[in-house]
C-alpha cells in the first residue's frame, strides 16, 4: 500500500535522512526555522500526520499505534532501513512509539516539547467533540496562546498570525482524531524500551507540555539527555529557531550518527 503521509522533502539525495514530525494542529511548515540548517547535512523528510496538513484524512479515532504504523509503512514505502528522528509534540509522540517498536528504524532520536502521557482523557475528548461541532476557529485562540510567550506574541504577531492560519486550515475531522490518539496514550511503560540516543528538549514556559513531562521522559529513557530552552513555550522550535537548531545539527551529527 502506498503512503497517505504527504511528505516534504529537502537536502542532498545521498545524506542520512532526518525526519521531522510536527504537533497536533500544525504541518510541516512548522519546521521552516530549522530545515536551513538542517538540510545542509542530513536529506530532512517532513511529513504530515494523518489527519493533518496534505496528508488523508481517514475516519477517526486515530489512536498512537496508528500513527506510528502509517509512518512505518511510510519508511518501507522510501526504502528507508532506518532514520533519525525528531518530533515536536504529537510529533514527539510517535517518535517514542518508533523508538519502541522499531528500534533498528531508528539511529537517533530527538523529542521536543512533548509528553509520554497527556492525560486526563476527558478534556481531550471535549475538545476533539468541540471542533468536529464548530471547526478549529472555536479553539484556536485558547490553542496558540499556548504555543507562544506572550512576549514573543508581542513582538512577533506576523509569526504567531502565520501558525494560527496553519492550525484553523487543519481538517477538523483529522484534528479530533488525533485529540482521541492522544486521549487514549499513555507511551510511559514502553519508555525503557528504547535504546537510541535520545535529546530531550523542553520550553521553559510551556503550558502545554511542562517541563515535568521532560523529566518523566529522561528519567525512562536510559541514558537520555534534557535540554531546557529558555523563554520559550510550546512551539520552542519557532520561538528560540538558532538554538534548537543548533541543538539537533549537534546531537545528530554526532560520532556513530
Ligand atoms: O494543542 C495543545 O494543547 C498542545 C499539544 C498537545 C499535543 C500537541 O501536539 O500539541
Amino acid at each position: 500500500m502506498t503512503s497517505r503521509l504527504h511528505l516534504t522533502v529537502d537536502g542532498p539525495a545521498a545524506a542520512p535522512v532526518l525526519l521531522l514530525g510536527s504537533s497536533l494542529g500544525t504541518a510541516a511548515a512548522m519546521w521552516e526555522p530549522q530545515v536551513p540548517l538542517l538540510a545542509e547535512r542530513f536529506r530532512v523528510i517532513r511529513y504530515d500526520h494523518l489527519g493533518h496538513g496534505r496528508s488523508a484524512v481517514p475516519a477517526g479515532p486515530y489512536t498512537l499505534d496508528l500513527l506510528g504504523r502509517e509512518l512505518l509503512r511510510t519508511l518501507d514505502d522510501l526504502d528507508l532501513r532506518w532514520v533519525h528522528y525528531a518530533g515536536l509534540s504529537l510529533g514527539g509522540m510517535v517518535g517514542m512509539w518508533l523508538a519502541a517498536h522499531a528500534p533498528d528504524r531508528v539511529r537517533r532520536l530527538a523529542l521536543l516539547c512533548t509528553s509520554a502521557s497527556l492525560g486526563p482523557a476527558g478534556p481531550w475528548r471535549e475538545r476533539a467533540a468541540t471542533v468536529r461541532a464548530g471547526g478549529l476557529p472555536t479553539i484556536a485562540d485558547t490553542v496558540v496562546a499556548r504555543w507562544f510567550t506572550p512576549a514573543f506574541a508581542t513582538a512577533r504577531p506576523d509569526v504567531v498570525a502565520a501558525h494560527r492560519a496553519m492550525l484553523t486550515a487543519t481538517s477538523p475531522a483529522g484534528y479530533a482524531a488525533c485529540c482521541e490518539a492522544i486521549a487514549a496514550m499513555d507511551l510511559r511503560p514502553d519508555l525503557g524500551r528504547i535504546d537510541t540516543p535520545t535529546l530531550v528538549v523542553a520550553g521553559a514556559d510551556d503550558p502545554a507540555t511542562p517541563v515535568a513531562h521532560a523529566r518523566e521522559i529522561v528519567g525512562r529513557v536510559p541514558g537520555a539527555r534534557l535540554v531546557v530552552v529558555g523563554a520559550a513555550a510550546h512551539l520552542a522550535n519557532v520561538e528560540r529557531p538558532a538554538q534548537v537548531g543548533r541543538l539537533l545539527r549537534e546531537h545528530f551529527e554526532e560520532p556513530g550518527g
